[in-house]
């Protein structure tokens, strides 16, 4: 039971106390950024390392802004044995926060929470009080602390509800994301925590809190290998745009500003033609690997003749077995493009050779110039020419009997027949590609040139990812390691997957963990449970979500109501307000709101609207405090995975659902 909980009952001297605290941390963190201020580059060397050095220094200066509406500390710490006697010891008492302050003489005033000594305040229980005495967790308004609620870990007593955390979830949501670093629970702090070798999967029904694990991991990660990650980077991998710019200020607010964060497209580039759902699951069956394997190697041409190479009076020659057998050493050996560098060394070698047993010695320049003549660039060219991945892709989707060669028994006539063009263009330069193509080009890229790794890869609704695509990301992170998250009830791509096992598998990733996370902190129970009526129908394996919000009276089904209504309804409440729409109705219901401060969902615009239309497709991994949800039936029908994407729509909710329809609903939900 909480000995303190939030007013009237607080003592004013503690909390009063605890304010000064925050006042000396405050100054304490200006003192901090005025002194990484004072920093000069001037003492490095030369120009390029003062460029260096000053970026790093104003990184420094930009990670210490004090953000006044953000609490510098949310927690505090009483450990039961401190060792103040030892030069390094940390105080008894520790205040949690989002960076390490301290003062003028070293002593810490917060320290950061990924820091191991504030692991307690996420993990520690009665049960297992991990050498803490108290827990405090701080409430504040604006950037002010106005209560703080304790929770006695050392008397074995039973703990009650945390009415902090409480209002955390029920806070009504207005904008981007916010990061939840307060109120990290066990379950998902020991995600975060997990080491970085470990790649870890976790499922996790809507809102239990996936995607803000996901990024306070990378967080934690930066903080703890922070040197080698600078190095070697961390990306996140979201469905969307508007996702990412829903998510764009977690990491910045807890100090993370060097994370890519991109989409699958924004990653394998953008590409505009759209497909028929049954080619795009041929092209991202993983048995495509070894059909661009081939198609790229069979482009290699048996030589037939030697290479003659003229210097002065000389002809120096290689014999075409000899051209032979060093191109079939190669092959297979190498990736392609430096195959075909070594090719060129290999028989500017043995002219060197030729050279030398006449009795000239020329040194490696002169095996260099040989490399790069004229006899010898034609013979490598015609023997293992120059490509690119669009133009092995092109042949391969336009030339029938090419594709049959390369696919051999991995593809079925009928894939191969839909893997073809039915309008070929007319050169690589001018086709058009698919999303699916996308990821068909970057493996043969990788076949040609090896794609650099990064040192950790978060990939959000990874359910959605092909194996073609898994494997493209799988080849950035393959010397470092991998969040995945997702949901195999929300998978609504033609090559969703049913599962994690098998994910893990193309990523490359096979030692990687599947973990769960079962408690929902979005939507409330009854809409979960409405909202459950689907599973059975689109992931039967799943146990149903469960809701940590009871949320009574938060449903309301309404038939023939009109969304003009309903959006006034919700602006009449407090928070966001999302009226997602069937793609193809979003002109219609502009239409009906017309009148009404409304926008349609722009993932570029900076403008802040409280009331968005939010097409079906796009409203993955978002949430609003109020959702209207239009024509649940076309939803549906509008793709061959449309009972998924309601599941997703409908679990977007976080105080109201309202749906609308005029059509019957699907007969999942009706009953
Ligand atoms: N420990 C927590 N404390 C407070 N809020 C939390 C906590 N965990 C998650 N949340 C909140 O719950 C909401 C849902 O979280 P999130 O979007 O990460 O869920 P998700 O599992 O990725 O959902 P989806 O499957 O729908 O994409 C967010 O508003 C998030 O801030």
């Amino acid at each position: 039971m909480p000995a303190h909980q939030l007013a009237p009952d607080i003592p004013s001297d503690v909390l009063a106390a605890e304010q000064a605290h925050l006042a000396e941390s405050r100054a304490a963190l200006k003192a901090m950024r005025a002194h990484a201020q004072s920093l000069s580059s001037d003492a490095a060397g030369d120009w390029v390392s003062q460029q260096i050095l000053q970026s790093l220094l104003d990184q420094r200066v930009a990670a210490l802004a004090d953000h006044p509406d953000t609490p510098l500390f949310f927690g505090r710490l009483d450990r039961a044995t401190a060792q103040e006697d030892e030069p390094d010891a940390l105080p008894g008492t520790i205040h949690v926060g989002r960076r390490h302050v301290h003062d003028g003489n070293s002593r810490p005033l917060v320290i950061d929470w990924r820091a191991p000594v504030s692991r307690a305040f996420y993990q520690a229980s009665p049960a297992d009080p991990m050498g803490i005495v108290l827990r405090r967790r701080f409430g504040y308004h604006g950037g002010a602390l106005t209560a703080f609620e304790d929770e006695p870990l050392g008397e074995g007593v039973e703990l009650g509800p945390s009415r902090i955390l409480t209002q955390e979830i029920e806070r009504p949501r207005t904008g981007p994301m916010r990061d939840i670093v307060a109120t990290i629970q066990p379950d998902q702090d020991e995600i975060v925590r997990s080491t970085l070798a470990q790649t870890v999967c976790v499922q996790g029904a809507p809102g239990t809190g996936k995607t803000a694990v996901g990024l306070h991991r990378a967080a934690y990660l930066l903080f703890t290998h922070r040197e080698r990650l600078a190095r070697s980077g961390v990306m996140i991998v979201g469905p969307n745009r508007a996702f990412l710019s829903y998510i764009s200020s977690v990491l910045p607010a807890l100090g993370e500003v060097k994370v890519d964060q991109t989409t699958v497209a924004g990653l394998l580039g953008e590409h505009a033609a759209s497909e028929d759902p049954a080619v795009a699951a041929v092209k991202g069956d993983a048995r495509m690997a070894a059909v661009l394997g081939r198609a790229l190697w069979l482009h290699i041409v048996k030589p037939e003749e030697g290479l003659v190479y003229t210097k002065g009076a000389y002809r120096h020659r290689v014999a075409d077995h000899e051209v032979r057998e060093i191109v079939a050493s190669l092959r297979g050996t190498t990736r392609y493009n430096p195959g075909r560098a070594a090719l060129a060394q290999r028989l500017a070698h043995m002219v060197l050779v030729r050279m030398e047993q006449r009795g000239e010695s020329p040194d490696d320049r002169v095996q260099d110039a040989v490399a790069r003549s004229k006899p010898v660039k034609q013979l490598v060219d015609a023997v293992w020419p120059k490509l690119t991945p669009e133009q092995v892709l092109h042949r391969l989707l336009s030339d029938s009997e090419f594709l049959a060669r390369a696919a051999k028994s991995d593809l079925s006539p009928e894939e191969q027949e839909l893997l073809l063009w039915r309008k070929p263009y007319r050169s690589w330069k001018s086709a058009k590609w698919s999303a699916a193509d996308a990821a068909l080009l970057d493996e043969l890229r990788d076949l040609m040139e090896r794609t650099p790794s990064l040192g950790h890869l978060v990939v959000d609704e990874a359910q959605d990812l092909s194996e073609m695509q898994l494997r493209a990301l799988g080849r950035r992170c393959r010397n470092g390691s991998a969040t995945v998250l997702g949901d195999l009830a929300q998978g609504t791509t033609p090559w969703s997957t049913r599962s994690w096992t098998s994910v893990l598998e193309h990523l490359g990733q096979r030692e990687g963990e599947v973990t769960e996370l079962t408690l929902g902190f979005r939507v409330p129970r009854e809409v979960l449970d409405y909202a459950a009526r689907l599973l059975p129908s689109i992931a039967p394996g799943l146990a149903a979500p469960q809701s940590l919000r009871p949320g009574a009276g938060s449903l309301t089904v309404r038939e023939g109501g009109s969304v003009a209504q309903a959006a006034e309804e919700a602006l009449a409440k407090e928070g966001s307000i999302g009226v997602i729409v069937p793609d193809a109705m979003v002109a219609a219901v502009s239409e009906s709101l017309a009148g009404l401060p409304y926008a349609v969902l722009d993932p570029d615009s900076t403008e802040e609207h409280r009331l968005l239309i939010v097409p079906a497709t796009l409203a993955k991994g978002l949430e609003y405090d109020h959702v209207v949800v239009v024509e649940p039936a076309d939803i549906v029908a509008a793709e061959p995975r449309g009972l998924a994407r309601l599941y997703v729509v409908l679990t977007r909710a976080v105080t109201s659902l309202t749906v609308l329809h005029d059509k019957p609903l699907p007969p999942q939900l009706a009953s």
